[in-house]
């Protein structure tokens, strides 16, 4: 078998693909000519309505008196406890020289590197607080604020992670969560009212900016409060510059507590407006003979990214339909309940030994240690129940190994594919390194059938 270079899952040319610009695909495109205005406006119409719900929720929330008291143990073994409602500047100071400088994730590596993070951590080991989330209404704000429809109703399980104490000039620069199992979802941070100022949260996502000002929010309320922001965890985020005093927070880590096999879990759904409407534009597409009257491959980029388990397995992908969130959650369950087969995949755009050739499938691509390439084949790909693209280049434009054995899928991006997530520097910044899991861009490619007999193609074969 003969072995290539993988761009791995990157796509910034794949773009040009729709366009058609090679003359040898002019047959192909006598249809789709014919039909192209149509088809132009429905996917268009599609990307307008698959858009990003709010990917986090904040606030702040009284708590009983007690719910602010701290417990630690020191270095030395002895036992601490201060009011975090009213803690003094000593007490704060005791705290913070308690705390180890907090390291962050870079790729699968911990690091510390202050010009990234200044910060304090303590291990949830090291503390105990009385603040269970599931018994206050932060769980309820991560169901109603953050969860979308039947996903709302799902087990959470909401785990202490960390104690960050950020003094003057602390901050922590802009990251993801890194995935500590793949159904990991979210995180919930909850800021104590200790007297600080800075150190706001600060979100983007989409090219748009979210500033929360947690202190800012604690200083207008009456009754001991705690501010909270909860988000999924692949949403960058960082903390501004903490400018006087000190900045406590505790982090958990969200969890779906029903995505193991053997519990059956509904499949996610989304906010009935927008549903409603993505649902009502897709049986439109599919009611009008005009618009891809031979059927069509649909591939839908992924909003998030989702944890996987790095390991080179069969069923690599097949939790991530239980853990999809906000408009990726939409796009599947509006295919699937009209009774298609949205699949998820990773995509692939490979080059080297004289072409190049794109393809959809369902586990990864492993590299050896001893080199940048990968042995696969086409043969492989369709083995693994793959999608061969029919790509941007000629039909001579193929790896050697790749025969042609049957015709490449046209497939319509419905959204430019994503930039690969390994490719965007601050995203290899995790919170801290986790073996074993990382993020992936992911795509839902979904098979319509012609006109008359929509329903005729799987997508899983
Ligand atoms: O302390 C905070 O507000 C959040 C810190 C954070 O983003 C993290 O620990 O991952
Ligand atoms: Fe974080």
């Amino acid at each position: 078998m003969e072995s290539h270079t993988v761009q791995s899952e990157q796509a910034a040319t794949v773009e040009s693909q729709n366009a058609s610009p090679n003359p040898k695909h002019a047959q192909v495109s006598k249809e789709a000519a014919e039909a192209a205005v149509p088809r132009d406006e429905v996917l268009e119409n599609f990307r307008r309505m698959i858009v990003l719900g709010s990917p986090y929720a904040t606030g702040t929330l009284p708590l009983p008196p007690s719910d602010f008291v701290l417990f630690y143990t020191t270095e030395a073994g002895e036992t601490r406890s201060l009011d975090l409602a009213q803690a003094s500047v000593e007490q704060l100071e005791q705290l913070a020289d308690a705390c180890a400088p907090a390291t962050f994730g870079r790729g699968q590596q911990d690091v510390l590197d202050e010009s990234y993070r200044r910060a304090g951590k303590m291990d949830s080991s090291q503390f105990t607080t009385r603040i269970v989330p599931e018994r206050t209404e932060l769980l309820d704000v991560v169901r109603d604020e953050l969860l979308e429809g039947e996903q709302s109703k799902r087990l959470i399980i909401c785990e202490l992670y960390k104690l960050n104490i950020y003094g003057e000039n602390a901050f922590f620069k802009a990251h993801i969560d890194t995935p500590r199992g793949t159904n990991m979802f979210g995180s919930l941070v909850v800021i104590f009212p200790t007297q600080h100022e800075g150190g706001n949260l600060i979100f983007r996502t989409d090219g748009q900016e979210f500033n929360f000002d947690a202190a800012a929010a604690l200083k207008t309320v009456t009754e001991p409060s705690i501010a909270y922001a909860t988000f999924f965890s692949d949403i960058e985020h960082e903390v501004a510059v903490v400018t006087t005093g000190k900045r406590v927070s505790l982090t958990f880590n969200l969890y779906f507590g029903d995505i193991e096999p053997g519990i059956s879990v509904s499949p996610p759904t989304a906010t009935p407006a927008s549903y409603d409407a993505f649902c009502g534009a897709v049986e439109a597409m599919l009611n009008n003979d005009d618009v891809f009257p031979n059927g069509i491959t649909l591939a839908f980029p992924m909003r998030h990214v989702y944890p996987v388990k790095l390991s080179d397995n069969r069923e690599y992908l097949s939790h991530v339909h239980k853990i999809l969130k906000g408009p990726d959650a939409m796009v599947h369950s509006v295919f699937e309940t009209l009774g298609f087969q949205p699949r998820v995949y990773m995509f692939y755009h490979m080059r080297g030994f004289g072409g190049q050739v794109k393809f959809f499938i369902r586990r990864p691509l492993v590299f050896p240690p001893w080199a940048s390439q990968v042995e696969v084949s086409e043969e492989l790909v369709r083995e693994w129940g793959g999608i061969v693209v029919r790509g941007s280049g000629p039909d001579e434009d193929r790896p050697l190994g790749w025969p042609r054995s049957r015709p490449d899928e046209e497939v319509y991006w419905v959204s430019p594919p994503k930039i690969a997530l390994e490719k965007q520097t601050f995203l290899a910044y995790g919170n801290q390194a986790c073996m074993g899991y990382a993020y992936r861009s992911l795509y839902i490619v979904v098979r319509i059938g012609p006109a008359g007999k929509r329903m005729e193609f799987k997508t899983w074969v």
